[in-house]
C-alpha cells in the first residue's frame, strides 16, 4: 500500500507528508520537481527558515521520528509519462495533490507567467486524473488542495461546495461558479470543475479541499529538528499576507496593508491544514465517502487590518516594533468585502480549530526570532521591484 504526496518539498506538502508517514505504516512517497525553490530564487528571495535538501530532510525524519516509510522521487507532473510511471510502479491508494504554482501575484506578472501557471497547475491535475483512470486505479482517493479563492467575493455566505441556482421559477443544485480573482486562483476553479468531471466520468473518489490562507512556521513534527523545518516565504510574490506582515515586523519595516484592508479573508493554521489532509489520507477506504466531496479548509475569516494589528501587537511582545500602514493597493479587489464562509464539514473532520490566530502568530515569531538575518538581508523583497526591474531591462 502506498500514499503519494505531490508538492512534497513545499510549505504544506512537506509537513503533510511527515504527519501521514507518522500515522500509517504504508509507504509514503513525496513527489516534487523542486520548482518552488527556483521560483523564489527567480524573484530574488529566500525562505526565512533555512530549509534542508530533501536528502537531509529524509535522513532527519528517519533519525528523529523513526520514519522508514518516507521516500522521495523528483519529477514533473506535467509530464504524462512520469505520472503514468508513478501510478504503475507505486499503485497508490491515496494521492494528496498539493503541488502547484500557488502565487496570485506571480501569475499576474505577464502573459508568460499566467500561461505557465495555468499550464503547470491544470496539466498536472489532468495527468493525475488520467493516470489513475488509464492505469485502472479508479478506487484511489484523490485529494487536492484547491483554494477558497475559487469563490471570489460574493454578497452572500459562501457554501461548502455547490450552490442552488434559481432561474425562471426553477431551481437546481449547481457547482459554484468560477469567480476567482487571479490567473492562479482560476487554475483552481478549472481544477475543481475537472475533478468533478473526473468523478462523474471515471468514478474516482475525490476530496476537493479548498485551502484558505495558511499561516504558521511549522508543525509538531517539523519543530522536532532544524533539518525538518518547512519553508517560510515573505517576499512580495510568494509570502502570504500573515507571513509577510510578521517578517516585516522582524525587519522593522511597516506592515503593508493594501488599500483599506477591511476585507475579511479566510485563514487556517498550518497545523489544522495538515491535520485535515492527514485524516483524509489515512482513513480506510470503507470508512470514507466514495464520492466527490468539497471541504472548506478554513477556520476563521479575519479582516486584513485586524490581522495586521494582531501581528503588530504580538511583534511587540517579542521586542519588534512596527506600525500598520496603508499603501496603494496593487490588486484589483473589494477592500471592504465581509466574507462569511461555511466550514462545518472541515471543522468536523479536524474536530475544531486547534490554535487561535494569535497563538499561531506567537509560534511564528518564536521561529522567526532565529531567522532575523535572512529576512533583513532580503528586506527589499517585500516589494516587487527585483523581478520587475529585470523584466524592464529585458524589454529594453
Ligand atoms: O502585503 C500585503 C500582502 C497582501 N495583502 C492583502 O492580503 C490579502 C491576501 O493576500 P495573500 O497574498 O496572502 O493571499 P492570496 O493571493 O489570496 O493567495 C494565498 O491564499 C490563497 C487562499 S485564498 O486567499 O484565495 O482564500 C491560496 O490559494 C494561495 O495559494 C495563497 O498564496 C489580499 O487581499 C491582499 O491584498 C495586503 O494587504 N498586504
Amino acid at each position: 500500500m502506498s500514499i503519494i504526496v505531490t508538492g512534497g518539498d513545499g510549505y504544506l506538502g512537506w509537513p503533510t507528508g511527515l504527519r501521514i508517514a507518522s500515522e500509517t505504516d504504508d509507504r509514503v512517497l513525496l513527489v516534487d520537481n523542486l520548482a518552488r525553490r527556483e521560483w523564489v530564487s527567480e524573484v530574488g528571495s529566500v525562505s526565512a527558515t533555512p530549509i534542508a535538501s530533501m536528502e537531509t530532510r529524509l535522513t532527519a525524519a528517519q533519525e528523529v521520528h523513526g520514519l522508514r516509510n518516507l521516500s522521495f522521487v523528483q519529477g514533473d507532473l506535467t509530464d504524462r509519462s512520469f505520472v503514468d510511471e508513478l501510478c504503475q510502479i507505486h499503485e497508490p491508494q491515496v494521492i494528496v495533490h498539493t503541488a502547484a504554482q500557488p502565487s496570485a501575484p506571480y501569475s499576474q506578472i505577464n502573459g508568460e507567467r499566467a500561461n505557465y501557471t495555468q499550464q503547470n497547475n491544470m496539466q498536472a491535475t489532468r495527468n493525475l486524473v488520467f493516470g489513475l483512470h488509464e492505469n485502472d486505479l479508479v478506487d484511489t482517493h484523490l485529494i487536492e488542495t484547491t483554494t477558497t479563492g475559487v469563490y471570489g467575493a460574493p454578497e452572500f455566505p459562501i457554501p461548502e461546495g455547490g450552490t442552488v441556482m434559481e432561474h425562471q421559477d426553477s431551481r437546481d443544485e449547481v457547482p459554484f461558479p468560477a469567480m476567482a480573482g487571479s490567473w492562479y486562483h482560476m487554475t483552481k476553479s478549472h481544477d475543481a470543475a475537472n475533478l468533478r468531471l473526473a468523478h462523474s466520468q471515471f468514478d474516482i473518489p475525490i476530496s476537493d479541499v479548498r485551502t484558505a490562507i495558511t499561516y504558521g512556521a511549522g508543525t509538531k513534527e517539523t519543530r522536532a529538528d532544524d533539518r525538518l523545518m518547512t519553508r517560510f516565504d515573505f517576499d512580495y510574490y510568494f509570502g502570504v499576507v500573515a507571513h509577510r506582515f510578521a517578517a516585516q515586523a522582524v525587519a522593522g519595516y511597516p506592515i503593508t496593508v493594501y488599500g483599506k484592508g477591511k476585507q475579511r479573508k479566510p485563514f487556517i493554521s498550518l497545523e489544522d491544514a495538515v491535520e485535515g489532509l492527514t485524516r483524509l489520507a489515512v482513513t480506510d477506504s470503507d470508512e470514507r465517502p466514495d464520492d466527490h466531496v468539497v471541504y472548506n479548509q478554513v477556520t476563521r475569516p479575519i479582516s486584513i487590518v485586524e490581522m495586521g494589528t494582531t501581528i503588530a501587537d504580538v511583534a511587540t511582545e517579542f521586542g519588534f516594533n512596527t506600525d500598520v500602514e496603508h499603501f496603494e493597493n496593487p490588486r484589483d479587489e473589494d477592500e471592504t468585502h465581509k466574507m462569511e464562509i461555511e466550514n462545518n464539514r472541515y471543522a468536523n473532520l479536524i474536530g475544531g480549530q486547534s490554535v487561535t490566530f494569535e497563538e499561531g502568530i506567537r509560534e511564528v515569531f518564536e521561529t522567526l526570532t532565529d531567522c532575523t538575518e535572512r529576512i533583513k538581508s532580503h528586506e527589499d523583497r517585500f516589494l516587487p521591484s527585483v523581478l520587475e526591474d529585470r523584466l524592464a531591462e529585458e524589454a529594453e
